[in-house]
Formats: structure tokens, C-alpha cells, sequence
């Protein structure tokens, strides 16, 4: 772990590592989990011809004309998978924030297999419903799943990293992703020739809802900041070479808030005459299985403490806070 504004985590050192060091890059990560949830990891693994055809299958998406993305698009407001155009989401509103649309367009894909012997319906109308594809860029879907199945395999293994930094076995939470419900987004924010309205973001406050994130903000690009333990927002930078990750709601939830689902945002580019301000960036949020139960971890409790939340479940939650966020067509 580096020193610097911004922690990085090696992740392979971590999984080369004995039992000792693995304890104590484990502390790292937990008081980073107490503070914001945001580090980038390094040392992933993940081939980067993986990363680079789905980032250009992306934008040669995101470059179509209108009509050909809509082909694409989510057969209703709310569902969650295919094209979601401008004014479809405002994520502010996922933490009761009335607001304008954000400022952005999406694809967004649901996992790649139904688990076998799932029949709960809810389950299989929303997470398990089909991935609406593109006809255009070709090759995109297969680009797609690489990359999809990649953020899957480097999820789990920092999960392991979590269970670690909580003192818990290394496989404490294996059983509770074996059927995991995550969801991949390209994100487009355009290039913004207007002022926005009043309120208006790219990617409203918000914090994510399931275990965790694995962000890929375009190189060299600005705009997503946290709000820190001071009360202040903070631009968190790309890292050559490494993946953004933060920490969502449930993971705030098993540890009974002992780690913090930080709010973040997308804030709108600084108008620069002549030059091009859109931005693109992946998003891919590991969500636990559908039904599993997320209450307080018991270790996580103090003597005398008791939990401050309910439990919930994971497919439920994720739904529910969904749905919360579409804007009415
Ligand atoms: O585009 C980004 O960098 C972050 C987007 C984000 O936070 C989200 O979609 O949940
Ligand atoms: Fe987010």
C-alpha cells in the first residue's frame, strides 16, 4: 500500500503473501473501509487486450446515431438491462433527492447464466431478465462477457481481500457469491455544449447498493469526487494500470456500519471552447445472491453494541433501490 492521496492496493502481493503479511495488508484495507471505501488495486491480473475491446466496443456503441442505440434499449422504464438514453436515471434519487436527470447514457448487462433450479419469479423478471444487445458494434457482446467475467473473477477474489481485512476466514464470504446477481455498465457522458439546470450532474450523489465497484474512469479524465469523513467532496483520480473500487451499502450493512458506503458523484466538466468534454468509464457492481440475507457480521459487533439495521436481501434491496432512480419517460 502506498502512501499517497489516493491508496493504491497490490493485489497480487496480497495473494502471494503468508499468513502474517496477508493480516496486515488486510488492517490497511479495513481502516481505508472506515474511512472512504475508495482505493484503486493494482496488480489485478486482468489482461488489458480484455479491457481495451470492451472500452472501444463501448464507444463505438455510445457512437452511433440515436436511433441505431435505441434499437437497444430497455423495453420499459425499469428494466435494467440494454440502452438507457439521456433523462432515464437520476441517482440522487436512490437517497430521496428530487433531481434532474443525470447527465449521462448507459449499457447495462445482467449476469451471464441463470443459476440452475432458480424459479423465484421476481428474481428471474428483474436480474435474470436478458441483456437487450446491440446490433452494432460486432463483436461487442463477446467483448462484453471477456470483460464481464473478468470484473466477476476480480471481485471474488477481493472479497477474499475483505474477509481478511475484517479478521474473518478468507472464504467467509464465498458462499454468499457463488450466485452472483452483479450488473456491468458502460457509462457515456457526453460532451455538454449547454449549461446544465440547476441540480444537475452527470452522476448525482449517491452510494452504490451492493458489496462493491470496480470503476474504470476514462484515463486522464475528472469528475468523480466522494464525500469525505471531513465533510468535503474530493476528486478521486484514474490510476494507470489499476481499478478504482469502493465499498456499497451491504457491505456497510454486514459490518453494521463499521464500513462506510461513501456518497460519490459525477460533476460536470469546466467548459472548454473547442475541445470535447465527454467522458466514458465502466462501472460493475458485484451484488451478492439474490437471496441471500445480509445482516450485521457478528464480529463486527462490539460488546454491548447491537445492530444498527435490519437485515435485508440482496436481490430485493438492489430492485428496490433501482427502481428508485428511474426517471418516467
Ligand atoms: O462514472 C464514474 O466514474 C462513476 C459512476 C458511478 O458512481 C455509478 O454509476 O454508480
Ligand atoms: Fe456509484
Amino acid at each position: 500500500m502506498r502512501d499517497s492521496a489516493f491508496p493504491i492496493f497490490d493485489l497480487s502481493r496480497f495473494e502471494a503473501a503468508e499468513m502474517a503479511e496477508k493480516a496486515r495488508l488486510g488492517a490497511a484495507v479495513d481502516a481505508i473501509c472506515r474511512s472512504t471505501g475508495f482505493l484503486a488495486v493494482g496488480g489485478h491480473g486482468v489482461p488489458q487486450e480484455v479491457i481495451d475491446r470492451a472500452w472501444f466496443a463501448a464507444r463505438d456503441f455510445f457512437d452511433l446515431p440515436a436511433e441505431r442505440k435505441q434499437k437497444a434499449r430497455a423495453p420499459y422504464p425499469g428494466y435494467p438491462y440494454g440502452y438507457l438514453g439521456p433523462n432515464s436515471e437520476a441517482l440522487a434519487q436512490s437517497k430521496g433527492e428530487d433531481t434532474p436527470p443525470d447527465l449521462k447514457e448507459s449499457f447495462n448487462g445482467g449476469p451471464l447464466e441463470v443459476p440452475d433450479g432458480l424459479d423465484d419469479p421476481e428474481a428471474l423478471a428483474f436480474c435474470y431478465a436478458p441483456t437487450i444487445w446491440p446490433e452494432a458494434p460486432a463483436g461487442f457482446r463477446n467483448a462484453w462477457e471477456a470483460y464481464y467475467r473478468a470484473m466477476e473473477d476480480l471481485a471474488a477474489r477481493i472479497m477474499r481481500v475483505f474477509a481478511v481485512a475484517l479478521k474473518l476466514d478468507e472464504d467467509f464470504f464465498t458462499p454468499t457469491i457463488d450466485k452472483p446477481i452483479s450488473a456491468l455498465r458502460a457509462l457515456n457522458y457526453p460532451h455538454q455544449p449547454v449549461p446544465p439546470m440547476p441540480g444537475q450532474l452527470r452522476a448525482g450523489a449517491h452510494t452504490d447498493y451492493g458489496s462493491l465497484t470496480i470503476l474504470l474512469p476514462q484515463a486522464g479524465s475528472g469528475g468523480l469526487e466522494i464525500f469525505t469523513p471531513e465533510k468535503a467532496w474530493r476528486p478521486v483520480p484514474p490510476i494507470p494500470g489499476a481499478f478504482v473500487i469502493n465499498i456499497g451499502d451491504l457491505m456497510a450493512l454486514w459490518t453494521n456500519d463499521r464500513w462506510v458506503s461513501t456518497l460519490h458523484r459525477v460533476v460536470n466538466p469546466e467548459p472548454a471552447a473547442g475541445v470535447s468534454t465527454r467522458r466514458q468509464s465502466f462501472a460493475f457492481f458485484h451484488q451478492p445472491n439474490w437471496h441471500q440475507e445480509i445482516a450485521c457480521i457478528p464480529s463486527c459487533l462490539a460488546p454491548g453494541e447491537q445492530p444498527k439495521h435490519a437485515p435485508v436481501r440482496s436481490g430485493p434491496y438492489l430492485m428496490g433501490k433501482f427502481r428508485s432512480t428511474v426517471k418516467a419517460a
